[in-house]
């Protein structure tokens, strides 16, 4: 009852804030990120919770941090909690705190690159562990935390790596939680798909002439008729938004990224321009790439096309990357029922607009659901002056506290259903 500065809730809080504030201090920033420190510090707050660990490095310098907490009855496949490590670079001088300083304002906002993405969600993970171990909480199914790298930059030498590794089959995974978006609202948001990046470079190359020649087939020109039939195609989806008959994830988008082409005279020799396209997990991915190659960048008109990031659509087994939210999946209605005895609330389920590491463990056949327990707050995913309200950040422990018990107590009479090995 007493609010001095002394009780022991408040001295348990300042513990949380002073742990959430070291890990947003450790410089994991692209491109340069200092993994030696992240894996140091989180080995550490692994040992003082008498977790089971194990570093592994598919690739020199790349460690993924693997913890477990044993669950009574080993026969039960596991439940894995995914977040990365890295960050996103900042402008410093736009921020008006240090990036890295996780300094907390009068309001109880705390400001660092990684406070929404998602450095939060990997130390609420082990908060709402050290909260269910102090209550004397047993798990019936093992509890894995996976701390990756990369994941700004891909996720090839991380997620991709762990997915299809001996290592994870030996984990047996039944079910795994990623990042998801803060909501500006009450309702926190989840997501049960994403749309599958394609990094596209289109080139064009024509015959260089004088600058003040009119002519046809220049690269400049060629590239200018792809740019406008590109454009044409952005504003097609963009009004489908607009106009409020699809989602953020339910259109492709298209940003033109870079363009890289010559000098003030004369006409150049080749041209080339950069997209940003994220297909939703209902289009049909072969007429995208078909539209690319025949609209975007025809042969016909002196062209060629490169990807860059090139997302799957579908599974190693050919479905689409879509997590059910329905009753086949009994892990959606779980979560939310989790959520709402924590006393969150939860929308209507999304298609993530960008891409996060869930699509490698989708891609392998398990349901994968994006979730931050983020409300509240204005999504500041690679702004400047990313914040996290340190009392939401408190909720979201206790949000992970009865997800973890709800998740790992789970032990339906006839065994799992629609797991990996009996589909
Ligand atoms: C294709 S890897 C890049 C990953 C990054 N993820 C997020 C969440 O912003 C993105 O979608 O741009
Ligand atoms: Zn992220
Ligand atoms: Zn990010």
């Amino acid at each position: 009852l007493s609010s001095s500065a002394s009780s022991p809730n408040q001295d348990e809080q300042s513990k949380i804030l002073s742990r959430f504030q070291e890990y947003l201090q450790i410089d994991t920033v692209q491109p340069t990120p200092d993994y030696q420190k992240s894996t140091q510090f989180i080995l550490s707050q692994a040992e003082s919770l008498s977790l089971e660990s194990q570093v592994v490095e598919f690739v020199k310098g790349k460690p993924v941090v693997l913890l477990k907490w044993p669950g009574s009855d080993p026969s039960l496949p596991s439940i894995l909690l995914n977040s990365h490590t890295d960050v996103v670079p900042y402008e410093l001088s736009k921020w008006g705190h240090h990036p890295l300083g996780a300094h907390i304002d009068e309001q109880g906002n705390i400001f660092a690159r990684g406070s929404q993405d998602m450095k939060c969600v990997g130390l609420q993970y082990l908060e709402a562990i050290r909260k269910l171990k102090a209550s004397g909480f047993q798990p019936k199914r093992s509890l894995y935390l996976s701390f990756v790298p990369d994941e700004e930059i891909g996720g090839h030498d991380g997620a991709e790596k762990l997915a299809y590794s001996d290592v994870f089959k030996s984990m047996n995974v039944a079910i795994v939680l990623d990042e998801g978006l803060p909501s500006p609202s009450e309702n926190y948001r989840l997501f049960y798909a994403e749309r599958a990046p394609r990094w596209l470079a289109i080139k064009a190359t024509g015959a260089p002439g004088h600058g003040a020649k009119l002519y046809d087939n220049s690269a400049m020109e060629n590239l200018l008729k792809s740019i406008e039939i590109v454009r044409r195609f952005r504003a097609s989806q963009f009004d489908l938004l607009k106009a409020g008959l699809r989602a953020e994830g339910e259109v492709t988008s298209v940003n033109m990224a870079f363009l890289k082409a010559g000098t003030p005279s004369p006409t150049p020799s080749e041209a080339e321009a950069g997209f940003d396209v994220r297909v939703p997990p209902t289009a049909d991915a072969e007429s995208m790439d078909r539209r690319i190659a025949e609209e975007w960048a025809p042969a016909s008109r002196n062209m060629t096309f490169e990807y860059k990031q090139k997302g799957s659509m579908h599974d190693d087994f050919g479905r689409p990357l879509i997590t059910a939210t329905d009753g086949s999946n009994p892990w959606w209605a779980l979560l939310e029922e989790a959520i709402n005895k924590a006393n969150g609330k939860t929308g209507k389920p999304e298609i993530f607009p960008a891409s996060t590491d869930a699509r490698y463990f989708r891609q392998i056949g398990l349901p994968a659901i994006g979730f931050s327990p983020i409300a509240n707050t204005p999504n500041l995913l690679h702004a400047h002056n990313e914040f996290l309200n340190q009392a939401e950040y408190l909720k979201g422990i206790d949000v992970y506290e009865s997800i973890i018990k709800a998740y790992t107590s789970y032990a339906p009479p006839g065994g799992d259903r629609g797991s990996r090995d009996e589909l």
